[in-house]
């Protein structure tokens, strides 16, 4: 069995890990450019990946995890045994609680978290951005909000604004990347010595103890009350994760340890995640300011009867976010799958099982037989695609073979229509309320891409004042 072999012939796995650590769209792309229509391999330091073609995509997203498996993935690519999170391999508690209970609550959690992110909005934002322009350092910023709003639903209001719980979550994700990115410097067979003299690690350990510290007392006493059919009383009763998630559990689940982490996996699943995206949709609308009215009006137009319905009706917003999470997705590697046993391909292509395989998504949706003039930022896009014959196709949230951030499929993510929903909220509140401009002399801030995770630069700075009449809408 073989693959086509991309730039093995002269790359040392040490410098083909160097090339991909750095240059991962170069790395990635030349590949999908050359092999089009074959699978081709490169080399990382902690795995030989196998990339499929974008013809294998509908497939591989159809594989169930007893042949393809997604969290051994995931786990695999967040050096579970170094960052604690290898315990998702032993329950789908994190991912039952967002489909099960998450998702279809969304409708009666919107008033919650619309009323945070008004709260967060005042707490945090700097007071002379009120009057006038005021610079200040956006992802930091966002990343407050973004901790705050969606603790609401993580945590309720017990613990959404509790420092120790939102230092926790928003630290945890920082220094998990940091442990990743610093172990994939070495090979496999270091990390054990390695990862003892690097602060992310211990750190890291110590969120999940804190986790434990600060849910635990009230996980016991809501254990407790439901075991003993007591009375709950009124915190017991909101909308939250922290408290479906102690419903749902069974067995070994119904464990102060299990159930703090999984609220821990939650942050780490959504916080960065929408961050992200709500800095990059601003960048983006800095850059493109021709778009703001447009979408500014969207919103005007549903203002007198706004409900949570609302939220589905902002099609211009759909195809904008979606056009920013195309050119800066979360990973530039997408359906990540490690097989579990071995299986051939429609077209042939034999994966042995142990294989770590996945499809080049950012290749995919920067390929300009897919996307015409793919480098233009056109927020429209999606927009313009739609055909009106299905009206949820191009939202945000709707994934396609060729629309690959949220993966694809059965197994794609769990949390997109909540990512959706708070990504809508909180970038309709900065829009209607707020405006930005770059710095005198500076255009948008650039990503980061390290290995095929997308950064952003906490540092970088931007201006914004408060509108003279604001018209955000809850
Ligand atoms: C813009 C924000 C987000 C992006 C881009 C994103 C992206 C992804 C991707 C690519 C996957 C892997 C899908 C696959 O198997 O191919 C995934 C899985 C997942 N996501 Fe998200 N996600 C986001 C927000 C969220 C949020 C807010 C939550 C929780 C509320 C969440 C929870 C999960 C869970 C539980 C999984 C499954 C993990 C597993 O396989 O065990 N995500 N996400």
């Amino acid at each position: 069995m073989s693959f086509a072999s991309y730039g093995l012939s002269f790359h040392s796995r040490y410098a083909a890990n160097v090339s991909f650590t750095t240059n991962a769209v170069g790395v990635i792309g030349n590949g999908y450019d050359k092999f089009q229509e074959k699978a081709f391999q490169f080399l990382r330091s902690d795995a030989d990946i196998i990339v499929l073609p974008s013809s294998a995509v509908q497939e591989l997203s159809t594989l169930p995890p007893n042949i393809a498996d997604g969290t051994k993935a995931l786990e695999h690519d967040l050096m579970g045994p170094y960052t604690g999170l290898n315990f998702i391999l032993q329950s789908r508690l994190h991912h039952r609680i967002v489909q099960r209970k998450l998702t279809p609550n969304l409708g009666l959690l919107t008033p919650h978290l619309e009323d945070e992110l008004g709260k967060a909005v005042e707490d945090l934002f700097p007071d002379g951005a009120n009057h006038g322009w005021t610079e200040v350092e956006l992802y930091p910023l966002l990343l407050s909000l973004t901790a705050r709003t969606s603790a609401r639903a993580f945590v309720g209001t017990t613990f959404c604004r509790d420092s120790r719980w939102l230092n926790s979550a928003v630290n945890f994700v920082e220094d998990l990347f940091r442990t990743v990115i610093i172990l994939r410097a070495f090979p496999s067979w270091l990390h054990p010595v390695v990862c003892v003299f690097m602060p992310s690690y211990w750190r890291g350990k110590g969120y999940f103890r804190s986790a434990r510290q600060v849910l635990g007392p009230y996980i016991q006493e809501r254990l407790d009350a439901l075991d003993q059919g007591k009375e709950l009383r009124e915190a017991f009763l909101q909308p939250s994760a922290l408290n479906w998630l102690v419903d749902i559990a069974e067995g070994d689940e119904r464990n102060l340890a299990r159930l703090a982490h999984t609220e821990t996996v939650l942050s780490l699943a959504g916080i960065h995640t929408m961050l992200l995206r709500q800095l990059s949709i601003i960048y983006d609308l800095t850059a493109h300011p021709e778009y703001l009215e447009g979408l500014r009006t969207e919103v005007a137009d549903h203002s007198a009867h706004w409900n949570k319905a609302s939220y589905g009706q902002l099609r211009k917003l759909d195809s904008f976010m979606r056009e920013s999470q195309r050119l800066a997705p979360p990973t530039v590697l997408g359906l990540k799958r490690i097989m579990q046993q071995p299986y051939t391909l429609q077209d042939g292509t034999l994966l042995p099982k142990g294989a770590y395989v996945c499809v080049a998504a950012y290749a995919i949706e920067n390929d300009p037989r897919i996307y015409p003039e793919p480098e233009k930022f056109d927020g429209l896009r999606s927009l313009m695609q739609g055909d009106g014959t299905d009206s949820n196709k191009h939202t945000f949230a709707a994934t396609d073979t060729k629309v690959l951030g949220f993966g694809h499929g059965k197994t794609a993510c769990p949390g997109r229509f909540f990512a959706s929903l708070v990504i809508k909220m909180s970038v309709i509140k900065l829009i209607t309320e707020y405006e930005f401009e770059f710095l005198p002399g500076k255009g948008r801030p650039k990503n980061w891409i390290a290995h095929e995770f997308l950064f952003a630069s906490p540092w970088d700075r931007i201006r914004m004042r408060k509108r003279e009449v604001g018209t955000c809408p809850f």
